[in-house]
C-alpha cells in the first residue's frame, strides 16, 4: 500500500520512520512519501493561509497550493485508472470517526493520500474540487480538538499500516486484540508470576487452555460492559453462551 501525505510540517510524521511502520516501509510492504505543501506555493513568501470570507478569527488554508499537490500526487498514483480513484483522507474534527472498522475498509485500498490542514481548517472548496480525482473522506481521530491533521494521521496510518498482510509479524495477534471483535482486549501478565505480593490469575498458569479462553474471554466481556458499555449495544449476542449475556 501506498500513503502520501501533505503537511505544512512534514517533519510532524518523521516518527513514522520507526518501529512497525518504518521496518514495514524498509522491506516495501508499505510505501510512505511525505510532501511539504509550501513546495506548491508561488509566491516568495510561500503563504498557504488567508483571512477567512465572513469574518471570524484565525485563517483559513488557500485552496490553489492543495490542487497542486493533490494533482501532481494523482498523477503518479496507482490507483488512478478506469474505474478506481485514490482515497483522499481529510483530518477534521467534522468528520465520520475513525474506528477498527473504518481501518479494516481503508487497510484494503491501494493508495492513501492525507491532507493535513492547519490554522481554521481548508477551504472547502478543495474537498469538492478533489472530488473528480479522488474519493474524498473527511474523518476525524475522535470527540476532541486538535491544533491540525498531523497527529491523526500518525494514528490513522498506523492503524491502517499494521493491518495490511506482512507488516505484523504474527497475524493472529490482529484477531484477538481491543475492538477486532467488537470487544476490548482482556488483561494481560508476564513474569514475575508474584510481584509486590500480587500474583497472576491462578488459571493462567494452568496450562489448561480451554479454562484460560474462558477466563480471558469473560474479562473481556467484563472490561467491555464496565469502560465502555456503548459498545455492548453494539454486539451480536445470539452467539454468547447463558453465563456470557450474565456478566
Ligand atoms: C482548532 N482549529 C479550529 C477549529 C477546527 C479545527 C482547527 C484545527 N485544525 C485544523 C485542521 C485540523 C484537522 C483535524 C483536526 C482535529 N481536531 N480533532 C480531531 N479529532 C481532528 C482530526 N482528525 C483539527 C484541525
Amino acid at each position: 500500500m501506498r500513503f502520501d501525505v501533505v503537511s505544512i510540517f512534514p517533519e510532524y510524521l518523521a516518527p513514522l520512520d520507526l518501529s512497525l511502520i518504518g521496518k514495514a516501509r524498509t522491506d516495501g510492504l508499505l510505501e510512505l512519501n511525505v510532501h511539504d505543501l509550501r513546495t506548491y506555493t508561488k509566491d516568495r513568501h510561500r503563504t498557504v493561509d488567508d483571512t477567512p470570507y465572513g469574518g471570524g478569527a484565525g485563517m483559513v488554508m488557500k485552496p490553489e497550493p492543495w490542487a497542486q499537490a493533490l494533482t501532481e500526487i494523482a498523477e503518479t498514483s496507482p490507483a488512478s485508472v478506469p474505474e478506481r480513484k485514490p482515497t483522499l483522507i481529510v483530518p477534521s474534527p467534522a468528520g465520520e470517526v475513525f474506528t477498527q472498522k473504518l481501518a479494516y475498509e481503508l487497510s484494503e485500498e491501494v493508495h492513501l493520500v492525507f491532507a493535513c490542514g492547519r490554522y481554521e481548517g481548508i477551504d472547502e472548496r478543495v474537498l469538492e474540487w478533489a472530488g473528480e480525482q479522488f474519493t474524498v473522506r473527511a474523518v476525524s481521530l475522535g470527540d476532541y480538538v486538535l491544533n491540525g491533521g498531523e497527529v491523526a494521521v500518525l494514528a490513522m496510518v498506523e492503524a491502517i499500516g499494521r493491518l495490511v498482510p506482512g507488516v505484523v509479524g504474527n497475524p493472529e495477534s490482529l484477531i484477538e486484540e481491543s475492538h477486532s471483535d467488537g470487544l476490548l482486549e482482556y488483561p494481560v501478565y508476564t513474569k514475575p508470576s508474584s510481584w509486590r505480593e500480587r500474583e497472576v490469575p491462578e488459571v493462567l498458569l494452568s496450562g489448561n487452555h480451554g479454562k484460560i479462553a474462558k477466563f480471558r474471554r469473560e474479562h473481556q466481556l467484563r472490561r467491555t460492559a464496565t469502560r465502555r458499555p456503548d459498545l455492548i449495544d453494539a454486539l451480536d449476542v445470539s452467539s454468547f453462551s447463558k453465563t456470557e449475556r450474565n456478566i
